[in-house]
């Protein structure tokens, strides 16, 4: 690890076809809603996030709708956080969220930032997703959970967007703390009883091939 400052973010969005990845991007970066888009085009989308001390760069990727395994890996490899987009007027795309997940957790671990996100609130009587099952799916993938509409405000994205880079400042934090505590086991010096043992292991040696 050669980075020391949290100076930057990779998020990707994964979630099948139509449910609202690029809305949900283009909400960010601009706070407004656009009807149509191109659909199931890939696209990386930046913005500049001041903090106190000077800016994030934050990227955002905005998958397609049902890539290929390996385009699913290669996505996985470059991010730091990942959001789990799904319809909750549409039952199908939440099944589709399992094997993103598995793919996720076999490559960065069970602990990587993520978020799952029910989109399309606003469709109330197509609703197919209930609380409930929101809220058991999360509790799987071990994750905090986000009801929004990208089309209704700006309000559901920003706390998702808040939300995961929270965690992902949080992991960074804790590779940096867990990579300097290894420099200093590696360059501690060493305790007065481990230089004896290893001086006597070392007359030992030394006995030894004087014998034989
Ligand atoms: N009612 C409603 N429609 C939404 C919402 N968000 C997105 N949509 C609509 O859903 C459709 C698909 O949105 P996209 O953002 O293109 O979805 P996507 O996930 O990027 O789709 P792909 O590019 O095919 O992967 C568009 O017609 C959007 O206007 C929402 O919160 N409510």
């Amino acid at each position: 690890m050669s980075q020391k400052r949290f100076t930057g973010a990779r998020i990707v969005l994964f979630g099948a076809g139509g449910v609202g990845k690029t809305a949900f991007a283009v909400r960010y970066i601009t706070k407004r809603y656009i009807g149509d888009y191109d659909r199931d085009k890939e696209m990386i989308y930046t913005r500049r996030l001041p903090t106190p001390r000077d800016e994030i760069l934050l990227e955002i990727l905005d998958t397609g709708a049902s890539p290929p395994i390996d385009v699913v890996e290669k996505h996985v490899k470059w991010g730091d956080g990942f959001v789990l987009m799904f319809s909750l007027a549409d039952r199908s795309t939440l099944a589709c969220l399992n094997e993103v997940k598995g793919i996720i957790e076999k490559a960065k671990g069970r602990d990587c930032p993520l978020t799952l996100v029910g989109n399309k609130s606003d469709l109330i009587s197509a609703r197919e997703i209930e609380e409930d099952e929101l809220g058991q799916t999360a509790q799987k993938f071990d994750c905090p959970k986000f009801e929004i509409s990208v089309a209704e405000g700006s309000q559901g994205v920003l706390e998702v967007m808040d939300e995961i880079i929270c965690q992902i400042k949080r992991d960074f934090v804790k590779n940096l703390s867990s990579y300097n505590q290894n420099q200093v086991t590696d360059n501690k010096p060493r305790s007065k009883l481990y230089s004896m043992k290893k001086a006597l292991k070392k007359r030992i040696n030394k006995s030894h091939s004087d014998t034989f």
